[in-house]
């Protein structure tokens, strides 16, 4: 249940390669999780690959799940994620309903979070590989946090503007609206100022893209979301 105090999670993708110093930095830098995911070419290898190479340093490590074919054992967490705003019922429920019917007689659920993700960043790979329909007001996306926490009882609504900085606007409204539900941030954190904007409104920051193109700049985020009170 650590991952209701999380504040700031750095996102490592499998199909993007990482050098072993930056790697280490990463680990090394005082954020709460790595989170293992990718929208696609998300591969056994490169999932088991950052696994083995992360356990060298103490950080929890969970991995957020985009395939069923792509899933190790030895991660501390599994993320599993629903689209709530997908188009396509595949992405809500139905692989997760395959993967239940195949692998339920042996799931340990206490290693599985749900998550119901809210995809507002129209031209990200998730969005289209998941036809998300984004063009929401902040009525919509409140609506599906209440939904996320009242209704289907999820402990994570995960706001995702996948390479684009968010509407904070929109961020403070659902963080206003969640109690127990915890609420994820993560889209295009580029800067400290940033990073403390999101950390405002959102129990967790996630930052993904950036530790690939400055990871100086990515580090700072550590320290500036954890001294920002919520
Ligand atoms: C110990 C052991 C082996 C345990 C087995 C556990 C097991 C079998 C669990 C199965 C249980 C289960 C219910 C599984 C669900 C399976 C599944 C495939 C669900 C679908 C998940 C889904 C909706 C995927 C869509 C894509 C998505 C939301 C990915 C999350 C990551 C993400 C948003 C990345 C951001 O995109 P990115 O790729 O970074 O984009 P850019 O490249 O543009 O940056
Ligand atoms: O890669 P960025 O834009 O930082 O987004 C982080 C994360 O929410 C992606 O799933
Ligand atoms: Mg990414």
């Amino acid at each position: 249940m650590d991952y209701l105090t999380w504040r700031h999670v750095f996102k490592l993708d499998p199909a993007k390669e990482i050098s072993d110093e930056a790697l280490e930095q990463i680990c090394e830098s005082g954020t709460d999780v790595i989170l293992v995911g990718g929208t696609d070419n998300v591969t056994l290898d490169g999932v088991l690959e950052l696994l083995v190479r992360v356990r060298r340093y103490s950080v929890p490590i969970a991995l957020e799940i985009s395939d069923v074919e792509s899933i190790s054992a030895g991660y501390d967490y599994y993320f599993i994620p629903s689209v709530l705003n997908s188009t396509d019922t595949k992405w809500v429920k139905d692989l997760h309903h395959e993967a239940i019917k195949e692998f339920g007689d042996v799931l340990i659920w206490e290693e599985l979070v749900a998550e119901g993700y809210c995809v507002l960043n129209p031209d990200c790979k998730v969005a289209q590989v998941t036809s998300a329909k984004t063009d929401l007001t902040e009525e919509d996306v409140v609506a599906y946090a209440r939904m996320a926490e009242n209704y289907f009882k999820l402990p994570i609504f995960y706001l995702e503007y996948s390479g684009a900085y968010g509407d904070v606007e929109i961020v403070k409204a659902t963080a206003e609206v969640l109690e127990n539900t915890k609420l994820f941030y993560g889209g295009g954190i580029t800067s400290i100022e940033q990073a403390k904007e999101m950390a405002a409104y959102a129990d967790t920051v996630v930052v993904g893209n950036i530790i690939y193109d400055d990871l100086k700049a990515a580090l700072k985020t550590v320290q500036a979301v954890k001294n920002t009170v919520k």
